[in-house]
């Protein structure tokens, strides 16, 4: 496969697509090759209109159960789930392979912890290797590098996992394959009277409200880590389509406009998100909570002003400078997310002047 040069480099655009464990594996919880050729068939016709794709790939750990021979369920103890994972990622590539390479089309493998985006150094690399991948044509899958992933440096979803990639690859759509058709104004899983909702121009309180977590025992996130990924998107101006990843053409409607699912239209004016930003959107865990009033949510939201203290009317959880926290209205709406400049008691106490830099708050709205 030719290599395309930098001159070009606009000549295609570049699509996230993540596929969750539920889509990948059959009834029984064992690796679907079947679905995995259609997969390949539709990645094949999408590159042909254009597209350059980079897979999110979940399932390594149903797939290293399934060829450890061990119960199709989660195990209860880490050890057997890394090792699963390890065997899994290794049979999930090779199936990856064997339905991408009739097509001509060469995978490669990234496999991610949040610490490899952690510091600026990383995360440039990071980026540069993605876009370096796509232009070089290469189907790149990406996992989290569930061997060696402790708590302290879990994404924990691959929705999360695919927005920061699509941010690095400066993607211009993501499709999120699910297990249920889109989102839908309660969990419709438990709630019969629950609509879906096939257009979001901005993700509302009530939108928020109605999305729960993970809806089967090999689901992780669910619909609230595939919002707090839609709003980050959203921000970067990068539209978000979610679907059921079992409908026919799934992929190519998705990408072809062909109403499917539910679509993240994005702002129209996207924020500039640095990679500072980036990774304090999605890059580490929030430790804390500021509960702000009227005036200083719009001074931050309408005036990109920074958050000052006395606009801080609440302060939750134990947190030290420099850790990231959630910014939120009267009516609990996180409307943005940033770095704290000093620690949750001195903002309690009143010591604190700015508690976060507009540099280092990304903003939701
Ligand atoms: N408002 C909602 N709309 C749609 N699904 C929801 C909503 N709230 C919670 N869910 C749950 O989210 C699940 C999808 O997420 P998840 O379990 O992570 O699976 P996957 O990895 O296949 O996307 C659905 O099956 C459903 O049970
Ligand atoms: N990294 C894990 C999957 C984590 C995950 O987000 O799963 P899912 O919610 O099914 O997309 C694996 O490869 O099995």
């Amino acid at each position: 496969m030719a290599a395309e040069t930098s001159a070009n480099a606009k000549a295609y655009k570049t699509a996230v697509i993540k596929i969750g464990s539920n889509t990948l594996t059959d009834d029984e919880g064992k690796c679907d090759r079947a679905y995995l050729a259609d997969l390949a068939h539709q990645v094949a016709r999408v590159r042909r209109e254009g597209w350059r794709v980079i897979i999110v790939s979940s399932g390594a750990i149903p797939c290293g159960l399934e060829a450890l021979g061990l119960p199709l369920r989660r195990p209860d103890d880490m050890p057997t789930v890394q090792a699963a994972a390890s065997v899994g990622q290794r049979a999930l590539l090779a199936a990856y392979d064997q339905v991408f390479s009739p097509y001509g089309m060469l995978t490669s493998l990234v496999l991610l912890t949040r610490r490899d985006t952690a510091d600026r150094n990383a995360y440039l690399h990071a980026r540069d290797t993605f876009r370096r991948l796509v232009e070089l044509n290469a189907v790149p899958i990406v996992n989290e590098n569930d061997t060696v992933s402790v708590e302290q440096i879990k994404f924990g979803d691959n929705d999360t996992l695919a927005a920061l990639v699509a941010c690095l690859a400066n993607a211009d759509r993501v499709v999120i394959l699910s297990d249920i058709d889109g989102l839908y104004t309660s969990n419709p899983k438990t709630d019969p009277s629950a609509r879906l909702i096939k257009r979001v121009d901005r993700i509302t309180p009530e939108i928020l409200a109605g999305a729960s977590g993970a809806g089967s025992a090999v689901g992780s996130g669910g619909m609230i880590t595939k919002l707090t990924s839609a709003r980050v998107l959203g921000a970067a101006g990068i539209p978000l389509v979610i679907c059921s990843g079992r409908a026919e053409d799934a992929v190519v409607r998705s990408l072809a406009d062909d109403p499917i699912g539910t679509l993240f239209t994005g702002a129209d004016v996207p924020h500039e998100i640095t990679p500072r930003k980036l990774w304090i959107a999605l890059g580490d865990s929030v430790k804390g909570t500021l509960l702000v009033d009227a005036g200083a949510a719009r001074a931050i939201v309408e005036d990109g002003a920074s958050l000052l203290a006395v606009g801080v009317k609440n302060v939750e959880g134990e947190f030290e400078a420099e850790d990231v926290v959630d910014v939120v209205d009267e009516a609990g709406f996180v409307i943005a997310r940033g770095l704290a400049r000093c620690s949750a008691e001195s903002m309690r106490s009143g010591k604190a002047d700015i508690a976060v830099h507009r540099d280092e708050l990304i903003l939701f709205e």
